[in-house]
């Protein structure tokens, strides 16, 4: 494994406003990457620091072990981007515009420029709709031909911020399957949004930012990890409490929670004394408790799902 994206001690100040805010990426070859993010936490600016778009103010980056933005000329070949509404001209079909944009060096020799497209439509599942005018594409569409735009040269890592942004269910659906698909081909991604049920669904990892600050990074299933704890569901807690005296932690309703992490240990115990039991399961927190209790005082600025 080695660093795909690296940062340290990243800052961006815009006047008095630490936009971005002392930060150390660590993203690996392979990642599903999820950068999440309140609106206005500094998700964009990062990214644009990352693809040399921006200057930070203090702090380096790496990109594919090179030092942006000296390295850009030599990295960013190999790198894929979509922030933010990808441009197009609107009379001008997907097709067109992807020649356009495989001709001004996205891509590679004109004399295979056709397969290219062709192959980068064909991806994004906008083969039937090449010739059709831009203006005439829907959101979704138009979000699939940046992707498109950004497949051209077969990147190794991908930056994408907010890829579903303004999608229907649908869209949304269709762009996950796409990015699990090319992550199968070996893909690296790296992927920005404010909404915590996209990352969990497709990242592996996650980075979460809160006001400018990197407040949590890791494996998503090591933050998800059982906690030691077992679940149960019992019509009658104060029997579970008087038998397993001392091991129960919490008790809400019918719920309780009991040291040990072996369910079929305590469903033993409990039956053998004749209490009814509903549910067992190993405790774990869920993402979005890891994530709200991470981003400490501002639980409402993450998006989680109702
Ligand atoms: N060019 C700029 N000049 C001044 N302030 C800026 C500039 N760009 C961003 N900011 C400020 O920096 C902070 C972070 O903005 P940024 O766009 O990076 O956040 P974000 O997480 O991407 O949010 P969103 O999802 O809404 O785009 C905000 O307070 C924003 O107002």
């Amino acid at each position: 494994m080695s660093a795909v994206i690296s940062t340290r001690g990243l800052v961006k100040r815009y006047g008095r406003v630490r936009a971005v805010d002392g930060i150390d990426l660590d993203v690996q070859q392979g990642d599903v990457y999820g950068f999440l993010g309140a609106n206005g936490s500094g998700k964009t600016t990062t990214v644009r620091m990352l693809l040399g778009l921006v200057l930070p103010t203090s702090g380096e980056v790496e990109l594919l072990g090179g030092r942006m933005p000296r390295a850009g000329r030599r990295v960013l070949p190999r790198v894929g981007a979509l922030i933010e509404g990808p441009a197009s001209y609107g009379h001008l079909s997907g097709r067109e515009n992807l020649r356009l944009l495989d001709a001004s060096g996205r891509g590679g020799p004109w004399r295979t420029r056709s397969a290219r497209v062709d192959a980068a439509l064909d991806q994004v599942g906008l083969g039937g709709a090449g010739r059709k005018p831009v203006k005439a594409y829907s959101l979704g569409m138009r979000q699939r031909l940046g992707l498109a735009g950004a497949l051209l040269r077969r990147p190794e890592l991908l930056v994408l911020d907010e890829p579903t942004n303004g999608l229907d269910p649908q869209g949304i659906s269709e762009i996950r399957e796409l990015l699990l698909d090319l992550h199968r081909g070996g893909t690296t991604i790296f992927l920005s949004s404010h909404l915590l049920a996209e990352v969990e669904q497709l990242c592996d990892r996650v980075g979460v930012l809160d006001r400018g600050r990197l407040v949590l990074q890791d494996r998503i299933p090591t933050l998800v990890a059982p906690t030691g704890s077992t679940v149960v569901h019992s019509p009658a807690p104060d029997r579970v409490r008087a038998l397993l005296d001392g091991r129960v932690t919490a008790v809400e309703g019918d719920r309780l929670v009991v040291r040990g992490e072996d369910p079929a240990e305590v469903n033993a115990l409990l039956v053998g004394a004749g209490i009814p039991v509903t549910g067992l399961a190993l405790d774990r927190p869920t993402l979005e408790q890891v994530v709200l209790a991470a981003a400490g005082t501002s639980p409402d600025r993450v998006e989680v799902p109702r």
